[in-house]
């Protein structure tokens, strides 16, 4: 599977650009796409899942554009959307064999059995008989990526699904993510949270008001920003001016002072030495530096 999208833009109403010109390809695996709110990320899997057209451009799934096998490209596609929420009187069981059904399992053996190896799967096999909206966030996501997953797609596009979770939560979140992407599969995952592209994606792009603003591997990223993370040694009074002057990534206290760690081609005579950029200072160095640069150019 391989998805190609050209020229894309979306305009709202009130003529505002979320997607904006937009031309990337996603391979097979797990690609994650990253931007702050406002970005257009939402905008572009609605897009992708049907619920939305584009106002201009093509998205191709394979050979299939988009506006005109809607039909086919939505029977190979599973979708966890970011509000996503459940019907309160069923059981977690019910829940998901009721999304078996929408999605055209008729055989009740079969849905059956199909319905009990996804909760297992998930991790929810013990809370079946639990009502869904008691379970709690993380489990909820987990029935949600179960409901996603129910239909075998080959496409599946996960909105901001980390966001709430506590950190053990997300960790078996993306774990879970992880193990399915090593099928024949495509796996969108959108965030604004740096970590979860890190630990999981292969490939990744990341948006900006809804521009492409740069599209490769998490590590060609990180590579990017070499030369531009310092841990800079502050009195008290240096830390106040550096706070004012540069992006602090992290504090920590020392003697005398504070550990700093910050963002920037250059420190202005500080006392501090380059380290080696995380993706976590390569999108801060990439938001901060490079796309400034390019919008007073
Ligand atoms: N229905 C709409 N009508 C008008 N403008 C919209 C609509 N939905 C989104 N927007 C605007 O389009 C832009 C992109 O929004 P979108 O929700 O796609 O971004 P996002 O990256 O998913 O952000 P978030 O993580 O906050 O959801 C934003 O400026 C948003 O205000």
């Amino acid at each position: 599977m391989h998805i190609k999208i050209e020229n894309l833009n979306k305009i709202y109403k009130g003529g505002s650009y979320a997607v904006n010109n937009l031309n990337l390809e996603i391979p097979n695996g797990m690609f994650g796409l990253l931007g702050p709110n406002g970005a257009g990320k939402s905008t572009l899997m609605r897009i992708l899942v049907t619920l939305m057209k584009p106002t201009s451009g093509k998205v191709y799934f394979n050979d299939l554009e988009l506006s005109k096998n809607r039909r086919e490209i939505r029977s190979m596609l599973g979708y966890l959307p970011q509000d996503f929420s459940f019907f309160s009187k069923l059981k977690t069981y019910e829940f998901l064999d009721y999304t078996a059904r929408l999605a055209g399992m008729k055989n009740g053996a079969l849905r059956r059995t199909a319905v009990d190896q996804m909760l297992e799967e998930v991790g929810l096999f013990e809370a079946r008989d639990r009502n869904a909206n008691k379970l709690s966030g993380g489990m909820k996501r987990r029935l949600g990526i179960a409901q996603a997953l129910i239909n075998d797609p080959q496409i599946i596009i996960v909105d901001e699904p980390t966001t709430g979770l506590d950190p053990e939560e997300r960790i078996r979140f993306r774990n879970l993510l992880s193990t399915i992407s090593t099928r024949d599969v495509i796996i969108i995952l959108s965030t604004h949270i740096v970590g979860d592209i890190s630990s999981t994606c292969d490939n990744m792009a990341l948006l900006n008001t809804g521009k492409l603003a740069f599209a490769g591997s998490p590590e060609q990223l990180v590579k990017e920003a070499e030369g531009n993370v310092w841990q800079i040694e502050a009195t008290e009074k240096e830390y106040l001016e550096i706070n004012e002057k540069y992006p602090v990534i992290s504090t920590i206290p020392i003697d005398g002072g504070w550990e700093v760690q910050v963002v920037s081609p250059e420190i202005d005579g500080y006392h501090g030495k380059q380290i080696a950029p995380n993706l976590e200072h390569a999108y801060v160095h990439f938001m901060e530096n490079k796309l400034n640069q390019w919008s007073n150019a």
